[in-house]
């Protein structure tokens, strides 16, 4: 079901009060216009009894109209609301994959702009429905009045609404373009902002960004604006003049009929009635198509349907330090073609880790560890071949299971402000302890369970993720070049005397790294070399590393758990 269908579906009950009561408003003006017909051509008859009704019917009116507006106003801003709800969570329930094919600037404007268009046409749908069941009504009462002069206005009517419908088909057209620019647009806004030390550092590449970038998507954006908008003020200017034609088509074939003057009269009275209905209708168009265009680029994302709830399943595989824990069996990973040149392929990877075991992956840039690292928790899926913990296969329905045994600092990590524990509370104590073990403990204090601050630099920034990764308490931790951005005190500390405690504790450590000095300290070295995997020597041996991690311990006391 799309956006809009299980949108109005999920809101039908207030859609369908809102309705009647729109309709009731409807039959209140054409009962009052019939009133005032009434008076017109019998004001004699126009007793106390009937000024009561006429009283009535104003009363109903307001009523009615501001009761059915109010709520479908309301409705808009609830659209909105559920909107902004539901498309976050089919983004956090969207693969890490996809999201990246879609690519941030897509998925920004999506919940920006396509949000903010559906509440828009929403938001205008009171007006639409009112007007329409009043035009709707205003017609039922024509056809009424003279059903030849009905015929006549029917079939002028509906070829301006042919024609209307031709240039709305267009104007749809244009608000695709409109809308797919807008994609190019974010990734403008998304350059000037992330891109901004070095657009300030240097005005030639400012200029040819602001120039040859950011400028052509705006400029084709404006000018298929303008064609659209064009299509709209031709319909709007259709809609009058076709009104006032058929006002004096109707004086004309009222003579021609022989119909009542006074029947030609009110004709043409609630024709110029329906005037103000009839423009609101068409000035909503642009918010209606804008809004359609955005439910379609919606439904184009292939986000994961929504779902509400959260997939917490909390049960820990319980292993002994040395068992297999994690296997790789015959894995590839391929990226997608691009521009007909073949992807990245990793693999076919045969792997197996132990519980306790800390392994090194190291490889020169570009010959896969970060992808490797992406199949290894759960985030890619292989191509082909197939992941095991503690031999239980890896399936789609076990996915959320399998990534629930992982912690990891990426090298493009987010910090986010809140620590969450393993079963979303955590433990203060434990935070404090390796924060203090972070030596950050003069810089950054928790508040309740967030961060005091993470404006920090990189390498503190780093420190305090792998705080919000530890404090998670997974069996294993796979860290992205961690170290890369810590001075020469702290990785020689993180390599020799947190690496080492965390593995006492238990933890599985995966560690993707550069830093060839202290490849010894791990169990196993694998080094990734175009994508294929093998094992690795390195030169600093395992014994004189060892002697090393002997004289760390013997430094100081583990607070880790
Ligand atoms: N999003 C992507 N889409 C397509 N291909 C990609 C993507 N990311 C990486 N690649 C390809 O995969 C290869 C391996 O990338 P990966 O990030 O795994 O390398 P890495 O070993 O972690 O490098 P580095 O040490 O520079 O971080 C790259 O050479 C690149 O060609």
């Amino acid at each position: 079901m799309n956006v809009f269908k299980s949108l109005v579906y999920r809101f039908r009950g207030l859609l369908l009060l809102t309705l009647i009561a729109s309709a009731l408003s409807a039959a209140a003006s054409i009962a009052l216009i019939n009133e005032i017909n009434n008076l017109i051509t019998a004001p004699e008859a126009f007793v106390n009894t009937r000024i009561g009704m006429a009283a009535a019917l104003l009363v109903a009116l307001f009523v009615c109209g501001f009761g059915s507006q109010a709520l479908l106003t309301a409705f808009g801003h609830r659209i909105v609301y559920e909107l902004r709800m539901v498309m976050v969570k089919r983004v956090l329930d969207t693969g890490v994959e996809q999201q990246e094919q879609i690519g941030a600037p897509a998925l920004y404007a999506s919940l920006t702009k396509d949000i903010m268009s559906i509440g828009e046409a929403f938001n205008r749908l009171p007006f639409v429905l009112y007007n329409g069941i009043l035009v709707a009504g205003s017609f039922i009462y024509l056809a009424w009045l003279s059903w030849q002069l009905f015929l006549l206005s029917a079939v002028v009517i509906g070829l301006g609404a042919g024609l209307a419908q031709v240039l709305m088909m267009r104007m749809r057209a244009l608000m695709k373009i409109v809308r797919d620019t807008d994609d190019r647009i974010y990734a403008g806004y998304e350059g000037a902002i992330d891109g901004r030390y070095e657009l300030a550092l240097n005005a030639w590449r400012k200029r040819r960004f602001y120039e040859r970038d950011f400028e052509p998507a705006v400029e084709m954006a404006r000018a298929t604006e303008v064609s659209a908008d064009r299509y709209w003020t031709l319909s709007l200017n259709l809609t009058i003049t076709i009104i006032l034609g058929l006002t004096f088509g109707i004086f004309i074939a009222g003579a021609a009929f022989g119909i009542p003057s006074a029947n030609v009269i009110a004709y043409v009275l609630v024709l110029m009635f329906l005037r103000t209905p009839l423009n609101d209708l068409v000035g909503g168009l642009p918010a209606l198509l804008t809004g359609s265009v955005a439910l379609s680029k919606i439904d184009s994302l292939s986000l994961e349907p929504y779902q509400p709830g959260f997939n917490v399943r909390s049960e820990k595989i319980e292993t002994a330090t040395g068992d297999e824990l994690l296997a790789l069996e015959n894995v590839v990973y391929e990226y997608p073609h691009e521009g007909g040149e073949y992807g990245f392929r990793l693999g076919p990877v045969n792997l197996r880790l132990r519980t306790g075991e800390m392994l090194f992956i190291v490889g020169g840039n570009g010959s896969g560890k970060s992808t490797l690292a992406k199949i290894l928790t759960g985030l890619y899926h292989p191509s082909s071949g197939l992941l095991r913990l503690n031999g239980v296969a890896v399936t789609d329905n076990r996915l959320a299971w399998y990534r629930s045994h992982f912690s990891t600092v990426f090298s493009s990590f987010h910090l986010f402000e809140r620590l969450v524990g393993p079963r979303g509370e955590f433990d203060p104590a434990l935070a404090q302890a390796f924060l203090e073990r972070l030596r950050m403990e003069r810089k950054v204090a928790i508040d309740g369970d967030c961060l005091s601050t993470t404006r920090l630099s990189q390498g503190q920034r780093k420190r305090l993720a792998l705080l919000t990764a530890y404090v998670e308490q997974r069996p294993i931790l796979l860290l992205d070049e961690w170290a890369a951005d810590q001075d020469p005190v702290f990785r020689s500390f993180f390599y020799f005397e947190l690496l080492p405690e965390l593995k006492r504790c238990g933890k599985t450590i995966i560690a993707i790294s550069h830093d060839d000095r202290y490849f010894g300290i791990a169990d196993r070295v694998l080094k990734c070399e175009s994508g294929v995997l093998r094992e690795y020597k390195p030169t600093v041996s395992v014994q004189e590393a060892g002697a090393q991690l002997e004289a760390a311990a013997g430094r100081g006391e583990s607070v880790l758990q």
